[in-house]
């Protein structure tokens, strides 16, 4: 398992206009191997570009992450789309991933289609699932690596409120299954809640760390949606976004 420390990352982007904006300045964070760590902050706070320079596809302009692992960490990314290339089945965008010979690669991705509840749509273009389905495959994608390192960034917010709520279980099923070390984005408090084990609350833009709740003692797992527990939770972090000005 792959514990993660991030020191000062700080990141400025350069507008049209030349104008300079910090999207991150000076964030210290750490997840702990195996953990599951919501980031719940408000739109443009710098929550992407975070997880995007975690995956190497952004720079930082300064501070360090580092990755506490032998190795380098196999890290799988869920984006708020699904990002699946049109031409090809669901089952080949999975296998695409893959570094395994044909058969074999088909058989993990068939297997991982199949834990996402698609087993019989494998051989469906992007364009013949529904955008639940979609981002199903999206997540078997991301999985079937068998990442030491999950990065989700918004992976449900497009998707209605009951198919989001389905794939929070088998999300939270698959993690506790498998133990990657997680980083969820969301701009959704009782979402952030219900899956983490701590939520980490920024405000921002630039992003910075206003508030941690530790939620794993107060609501055990496995979780229901409905706890009023759950709701009390919500509602303190949506205090504190409240009082870091966030709305
Ligand atoms: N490529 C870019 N060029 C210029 N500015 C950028 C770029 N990417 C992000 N930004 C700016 O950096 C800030 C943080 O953006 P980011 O997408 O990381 O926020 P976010 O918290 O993920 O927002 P959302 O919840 O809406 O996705 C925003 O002010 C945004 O306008």
């Amino acid at each position: 398992m792959v514990g993660i420390q991030v020191a000062a990352l700080a990141k400025v982007f350069t507008r049209p206009d030349g104008g300079r904006r910090a999207a991150l300045d000076g964030l210290h964070l750490e997840a702990a191997p195996g953990e599951l760590v919501c980031l719940l902050g408000p739109s443009g706070c710098g929550k992407t570009t975070f997880l995007r320079i975690l995956n190497g596809l952004e720079q930082a302009d300064g501070g360090a992450v580092r990755f506490l692992a032998p190795r380098p960490p196999r890290i799988g990314h869920v984006f708020q789309d699904s990002r699946l290339l049109p031409w090809l089945t669901a089952e080949e965008n999975v296998r695409f991933v893959l570094d395994l010979p044909r058969e074999e690669g088909r058989r993990v991705a068939r297997a991982w289609l199949a834990r996402v509840g698609l087993g019989d749509h494998g051989g469906a273009f992007p364009h013949q699932l529904s955008a639940g389905m979609q981002q199903r495959v999206a997540v078997a994608r991301a999985l079937a690596v068998d990442p030491d390192v999950l990065l989700l960034d918004e992976p449900f917010s497009a998707l209605d409120e009951l198919t989001a709520c389905r794939l929070r279980a088998e999300l939270a099923r698959l993690w506790e299954e498998r133990r990657p070390t997680v980083l969820f984005v969301t701009h959704d408090p009782a979402e952030a809640i219900y899956l983490a084990d701590r939520v980490v609350i920024l405000a921002g833009p630039p992003g910075r760390i206003v508030q941690e709740l530790d939620v794993r003692r107060s609501l055990p797992r496995p979780r229901t949606p409905v706890d009023p527990r759950l709701a009390a939770l919500a509602r303190e972090a949506v205090r504190a976004l409240e009082g870091a000005g966030s709305f």
